[in-house]
């Protein structure tokens, strides 16, 4: 693959767009942002006309930190162009990957993350910087698995759900849909679908 196509031209979309320089050094990168008053990213220029967005023979990434935005994306995209492509996934060169995990579309392995033996790994997920998805954890579509953070073998994340910056889940734990897992929580108990989660041992805070 030689060229990507970026919908997003924030932080993130700079970590994915490195995330791809470095396993293609000379790729071409076409990032695309709703927001006119993003001029550049990655020192490339950021197109505005997301309404005419084309990936027919790039692949696209939604490169967006919200799951909520994400996902509303995906479902504007899907509905309209049958011709974009997906990316199969994304994974930075630095990245370790089970060879027995399963990768969903339009999802990013960052640098230093490990996805280990039969993990499953659902559509548009980020599993962030120096993050780990144990053995047989089943994340759901739309997750982000934020920076650091360390989930233990046979975990299920449910849809949406963010998992902030360094928290960590022992084994087995359901974590429900559309939840936030607040930075350094150790969530040791199932938690329902809309909670937040936050403090050690992880106390819910909000449904
Ligand atoms: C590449 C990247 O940058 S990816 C982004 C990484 N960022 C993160 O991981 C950030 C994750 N976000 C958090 O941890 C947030 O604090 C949240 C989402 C859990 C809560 O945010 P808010 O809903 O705004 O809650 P708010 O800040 O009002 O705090 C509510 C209460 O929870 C406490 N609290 C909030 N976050 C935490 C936390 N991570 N750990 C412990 N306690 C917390 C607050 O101290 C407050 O307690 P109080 O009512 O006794 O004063």
């Amino acid at each position: 693959m030689n060229a990507l196509t970026i919908y997003g031209a924030n932080g993130h979309a700079k970590v994915v767009g490195e995330a791809f320089l470095s396993q293609f050094p000379k790729g071409k990168i076409n990032f695309y942002d709703d927001d006119t008053t993003k001029v550049s990213c990655l020192e490339i220029k950021v197109n505005h006309d997301t309404a005419h967005i084309h990936a027919h023979e790039n692949s696209l990434i939604i490169a967006v930190g919200n799951n909520q935005v994400r996902k509303s994306i995906v479902e504007k995209l899907g509905g309209r162009i049958n011709n974009i492509v997906f990316i199969d996934s994304l994974r930075h060169p630095a990245a370790h990957i089970s060879r027995s995990a399963q990768l969903g579309f339009g999802t990013l392995i960052a640098a230093k993350a490990v996805v280990n033996a039969e993990a499953i790994i659902g559509q548009h997920v980020i599993v962030n910087t120096a993050s780990i998805v144990e053995h047989d954890c089943k994340i759901e579509d739309f997750v982000h698995i934020g920076p650091g953070a360390l989930l233990a073998g046979n975990v299920e994340v449910g849809e949406g759900t963010f998992v902030g910056l360094g928290a960590k889940v022992i084994q087995g734990v359901k974590i429900g849909k559309w939840c936030t897992i607040g930075a350094g929580c150790v969530v040791l108990h199932d938690i329902p679908d809309g909670a937040t989660v936050v403090g050690i041992p992880g106390k819910i805070i909000t449904k």
